[in-house]
């Protein structure tokens, strides 16, 4: 990798989990009234044809570990896990009365936070009341994240008798210098334990997160820790770049300095070495941070050209309609976005009143659907087409003329009316992304949002 080309493009760029990006939703276009009936209008397409999705999200953690950009909430009491799971059940009724039939469900992810915090009782509480008010479908696709330090046999084994076969583990490095800084103590016999377990008992897929560009993190730290994962094979890998953030509220990125995080050149040579090893070993790229054996069906998906890019990361198929309960959760409606207050005594209050817990939206344009749709071909399958008509916008020609340069520099590989990443440009794919996110270009910020590209 040559070092212009890192330089030029280490710039703050979404990670388009959605499209427009939660800061660019429009919440004057948005309310109640308008999201309940994208809603209907959705379900009324979809739910019997493909079903939906659901995502939990669970926000306790026993501990704070301070690279970790999600919404949680540090406790060691776990008498708050009864009110919760109450309160997202009622929130599921809530939108079983909006759509007037009971959902089935195909995807079903729990995540957090740390859905493991739960005692496997209260799992099972929370998955029973959940198919009492839904259905399950019947090509389901259910996954959880676990904590490595305390997902238990227990958990594994009610997971999976409610069908659950894909777990993802927090990994993240296995340095000691790294795991101090980080404030996550968790032993590589923890995770090669829990890693036995899920797949003595059934899972088909699991998964670790690791991540490189961490504080005091080297490039021979990442390759013992990818050395370490290879022991094991976990059949997917996200190998995400650390998203440093520290302006976002409450997300306690702290206990180290900005000088203790590598710079941006050392952090894309960790990436290579990250990628090469992983190469060997037998995993394949897919879509960005993502690496799977051809086992898995990610792998599958991708071949087969059904991957999809949502919230949570990448998926094996798609379902039009997301629904998220819980804290800080994004629902997809396909035309419409929502997401949920973050505070858990807001939320707990809401729901109580009957109201939806919701704190922003967005309904999307006719031009937002188009260009999402070649966000996410971007995102899945690294190349967009304008073939038809429908996929023709009139800033077109202004997004090509931009992408020019990209190509230039050996990213992108610009035809009549499609648009290829190259190889090297996998790598950049959230800049080339940037000319397409037309609310972006015409209101650039002027505060930080996002992190940075590399
Ligand atoms: C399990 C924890 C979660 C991770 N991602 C999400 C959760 C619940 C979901 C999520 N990620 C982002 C958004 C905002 C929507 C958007 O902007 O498209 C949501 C709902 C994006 C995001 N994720 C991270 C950051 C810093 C951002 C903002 C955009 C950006 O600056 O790039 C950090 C982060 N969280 C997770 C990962 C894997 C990750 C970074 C690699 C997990
Ligand atoms: C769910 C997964 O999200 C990843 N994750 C959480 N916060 C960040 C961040 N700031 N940067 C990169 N990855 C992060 C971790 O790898 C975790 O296991
Ligand atoms: N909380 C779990 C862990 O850290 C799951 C991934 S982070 C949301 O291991
Ligand atoms: S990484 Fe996982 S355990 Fe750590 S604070 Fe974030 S959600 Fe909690």
């Amino acid at each position: 990798m040559t070092h212009s080309l890192v330089t030029k493009y280490n710039v703050p760029g979404p990670r388009y989990t959605s499209y427009p990006t939660v800061p660019f939703w429009d919440d004057a276009t948005f309310c109640l009234k308008k999201w309940k009936e994208t809603l209907k209008r959705s379900f009324q397409e979809s739910n019997k044809k493909e079903g939906i999705s659901l995502y939990i999200h669970l926000p306790f953690c026993e501990s704070m570990c301070t690279f970790c950009g999600c919404t949680k909430r540090i406790t060691k009491n776990h008498s708050v896990e009864l009110p919760y799971i109450q309160a997202v059940l009622k929130e599921l009724r809530m939108y079983k009365e909006v759509f007037g039939e009971r959902p089935i469900i195909q995807q079903l992810h729990l995540g957090g936070g740390t859905p493991t915090f739960f005692s496997p009782e209260h799992l099972e509480s929370l998955l029973n009341g959940i198919f009492h008010i839904a259905q399950r479908g019947t090509k389901c696709e259910f996954s959880f994240e676990g904590h490595p330090n305390n997902t238990t046999r227990e958990h594994l084994k009610t997971l999976v008798s409610f069908g659950f076969t894909r777990v993802c583990y927090g990994v993240q490095d296995y340095n000691e210098t790294v795991q101090k800084a980080i404030h996550r103590i968790q032993s590589f016999e923890n995770v090669k334990k829990v890693t036995k377990d899920a797949r003595d008992l059934g899972y088909t897929s699991v998964g670790h997160d690791i991540i490189f560009g961490l504080p005091f993190q080297t490039k021979s730290h990442v390759k013992n820790t990818i050395l370490k994962t290879i022991q094991l094979m976990p059949d997917r890998i996200a190998f995400y770049s650390y998203a440093h953030v520290p302006w976002l509220k409450g997300n306690g990125q702290r206990g180290y300095r900005d000088e203790d995080l590598p710079t941006a050149e050392e952090k894309r040579e960790q990436y290579e070495i990250g990628k090469e090893l992983l190469l060997d070993a037998g995993y394949i790229e897919i879509g960005m941070d993502h690496f799977a054996l051809k086992s898995d069906s990610l792998y599958k998906a991708q071949e087969e050209h059904n991957i999809h890019r949502n919230f949570m990361g990448y998926a094996s198929s798609k379902t039009q309609m997301m629904l998220g309960l819980g804290v800080s959760a994004i629902s997809d409606s396909w035309y419409g976005f929502a997401q949920n207050v973050k505070g858990l005594s807001e939320y707990h209050h809401l729901i109580e009143n009957d109201i939806l817990p919701i704190l922003k939206g967005h309904i999307l344009t006719e031009e937002d659907l188009i260009v999402r749709k070649h966000i996410l071909n971007l995102m899945c399958h690294f190349e967009t087409s304008w073939k038809n008509e429908s996929e023709y916008f009139p800033e077109l020609p202004e997004v090509l003329f931009k992408l020019k340069e990209l190509e230039d520099d050996g990213l992108v590989s610009i035809s009549q009316d499609k648009i290829k990443v190259t190889t090297t440009g996998k790598a950049f794919v959230r800049n080339i992304c940037l000319p397409f996110d037309l609310r972006l270009q015409r209101n650039k910020p002027e505060t930080k949002l996002f992190s940075m590209t590399v």
